[in-house]
């Protein structure tokens, strides 16, 4: 039997979930940045992976102190432009060729006393969690920015009706029903500009999906979705794709009759489980795809 070759395939390591909060307090008034930074290094660690020889390997420990340091450093303008900037410093070793670098951000809101928001207390904003991701390899630098667990609801404007029957259908047509999600989304720029305003851009996509869902009268969330990325590509020519995720939140209508109660559309069963999920992704056509970067995002379609 001829000897058969074992190949080293693709391969990233780093440090994961840095948790980092960065305070400014420049003035009284101080701001205040909360992430969990995760540095994933690529490139040539063939020595490290056959022969044990750390010469390259920048050690994870060094990656977790690059992101407080320059946490100090630099600040965090934003997620994305904090990635970019630890992508840029890897990627400067001439063998280090790509890597990935991701953040989630949690919201704090000012306090509001009785003498209006407080200088220096907070209180977490659970509404939404941001995400970003800058994903770098030869073929250049993606930035991708994103939210998750934006969960809503509305009480009526939804419908789902004319879906295909047989002999194992037993959901009713509806006209009238809650309709809730939550949303996950990711997004792609154009390009890796550290000077974009993120932060307004990203506010600008949520209360976009916001006011979609809001707005949209639904025949389907899968209509509601595709409203949702359109909404944010039609007001964003600097974002070029968009993926949303969104599981159907059943709200099923309680039966009352045995207790001898009509329930015209008042008292739901809120069912976590199973879900419908409902998937799709929006691009501007003629934009080249970005697959290496859309790979390192899990569970999309
Ligand atoms: O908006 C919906 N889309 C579906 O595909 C679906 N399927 C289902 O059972 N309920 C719903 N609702």
């Amino acid at each position: 039997m001829s000897e058969q070759r074992i190949v080293l395939g693709d391969n990233q390591y780093g440090k994961a979930e840095c948790r980092l909060v960065r305070v400014t307090r420049d003035s009284p008034v101080h701001t205040l940045a909360d992430l969990n930074v995760t540095s994933q290094l690529r490139g040539d660690f063939e020595a490290a992976h056959t022969e044990g020889d750390n010469g390259r390997v920048v050690a994870t420990d060094t990656q977790k102190n690059t992101v407080y340091a320059f946490a100090r450093e630099h600040g965090v303008v934003s997620p994305e432009a904090f990635l970019l900037r630890l992508a840029a410093h890897f990627t400067e070793l001439d063998w280090v060729t790509g890597g990935r670098w991701s953040a989630e951000q949690y919201a704090w809101d000012r306090i509001v006393t009785g003498d209006g928001p407080h200088d220096h207390a907070f209180v977490r904003n659970g509404r939404s969690t941001r995400t970003a991701l800058v994903h770098v390899d030869e073929d250049g630098t993606t930035v991708l920015a994103g939210l998750r667990d934006c969960t809503v609801l509305k009480t009526t404007g939804s419908e789902f009706h004319g879906f295909p029957r047989d002999r194992f259908t037993t959901l009713a047509d509806t006209d009238d029903r809650v309709l809730s999600t939550s949303v996950t989304a990711w997004w792609r720029y154009a390009d890796a500009d550290p000077a974009r305003d993120h932060d307004a851009l990203h506010a600008s996509v949520e209360a976009l999906l916001l006011a979609t869902f809001a707005e949209v009268h639904s025949l389907a969330l899968q209509q509601t979705v595709h409203a949702m990325g359109r909404a944010v590509l039609e007001a964003h020519p600097e974002i070029v794709e968009i993926r949303i995720s969104c599981p159907n939140k059943h709200h099923f209508l309680v039966d009352l009759g045995p207790f001898g109660l009509d329930n015209p559309g008042e008292v739901f069963f809120a069912a976590d489980r199973p879900y419908g999920l409902i998937e799709a992704s929006l691009t501007r056509e003629g934009q080249p795809p970005a697959p290496a970067a859309w790979a390192s995002v899990t569970g999309f379609c």
